[in-house]
């Protein structure tokens, strides 16, 4: 990650770099009979990790089944490192790996067989690293996959992804069933790939916690929309509660204000400073305003009711 910094999108601050975005989409959308994604649109600049966050159902795998090319989308466009990811496909591919929910490796018997066969399709596959990662995991190339735990199942299949040094990794859910020393080593290794600008993690997940530690842009996604996006400290300095008293009811319709609760007259609300302001809530007669700051939790929560 480069200390210097570009605005390129909703204001936000982003590393500068030379390469092109690891992500570009443009009103994308992917209908279901009972669910739309998008339109979504969303630029993630190379070399950083960046982070999904959204309630169940909100679209986050169906997203990053996109991105990754499993089902065509309705309408809009993806690009990844500047290539269509319809027309281009099989170098979007090469560059990309995906770690999804289905972790079904039985079939290759033993760890070391998946490794030898999932390295003979990458030339650029590091066996230092693969030996590594093995170490740091507690995995074994004489382990029989089908005996190892969820947890170690994960842990194959991110080394698995990880060992060929893809110049995009696109994880979905990568540390459920992982215990707290084994997050630790993921979330280390993950920065480690994205000290290379060339590199760019992209994951979802439903810790926030690691968001909060360790992604450089987290993304919140709700309803199939992507709500607001941005460093995790931008986020929560760009978004406050407020409690005020307002005999107006349609300020609840106020661009930017989130009603969390509302009693009579009283209100507390989740206001995006970006969009709206304390003196846009008094022209629309509120009183006694009481405001405060929000962790990135609190965010979540407050905008996906
Ligand atoms: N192939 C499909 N056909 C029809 N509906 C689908 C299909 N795949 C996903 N959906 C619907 O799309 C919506 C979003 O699902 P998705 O798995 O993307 O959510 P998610 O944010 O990853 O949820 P979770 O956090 O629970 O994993 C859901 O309502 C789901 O039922």
């Amino acid at each position: 990650m480069n200390p210097t910094t570009l605005n390129i999108q909703h204001g936000q601050e982003c590393p500068r770099s030379s390469h092109p975005p690891a992500l570009d989409i443009t009103a994308l959308e992917k209908r279901f009979p009972r669910f739309t994604l998008g339109p979504i649109n969303l630029s993630v600049p190379s070399g950083l990790i960046y982070g999904l966050i959204g309630p169940n159902g909100a679209g986050k795998t169906t997203l990053l089944d996109q991105i990754f090319g499993m089902g065509l989308p309705d309408a809009g466009r993806i690009q990844v490192n500047g290539l269509d990811h319809l027309r281009h496909e099989v170098e979007v591919k090469r560059r990309t790996a995906y770690v999804g929910p289905d972790l079904s490796y039985a079939a290759w018997g033993k760890v070391g067989r998946a490794i030898r066969f999932v390295r003979s399709f990458h030339p650029d596959w590091d066996d230092a690293l693969a030996s590594r990662l093995m170490q740091t995991f507690g995995i074994m190339p004489t382990d029989r996959i089908a005996t190892l735990s969820f947890g170690g199942r994960m842990k194959l299949a991110l080394l698995l992804a990880m060992a060929w040094r893809p110049h995009f990794l696109v994880l979905d859910e990568p540390t459920t069933g992982l215990d707290a020393h084994a997050k630790k080593a993921v979330f280390a290794e993950l920065l480690a790939i994205v000290k290379d600008e060339a590199r760019t993690v992209l994951l979802s997940t439903h810790q926030i916690s690691d968001l909060e530690r360790f992604a450089d842009h987290v993304g919140i996604l709700h309803q199939g929309r992507l709500l607001t996006e941005g460093t995790p400290a931008d986020l929560m300095q760009r978004h406050v509660q407020v409690e005020f008293l307002c005999e107006d009811p349609a300020i609840r319709h106020l661009p930017g204000l989130f009603v969390q609760e509302n009693a009579a007259a009283r209100y507390r609300a989740v206001m995006d400073t970006q969009t709206t302001s304390i003196r846009a809530l008094t022209d629309k007669g509120a009183g006694e305003i009481r405001s405060q700051p929000l962790s990135l939790e609190e965010l979540f929560i407050a905008l996906t009711p």
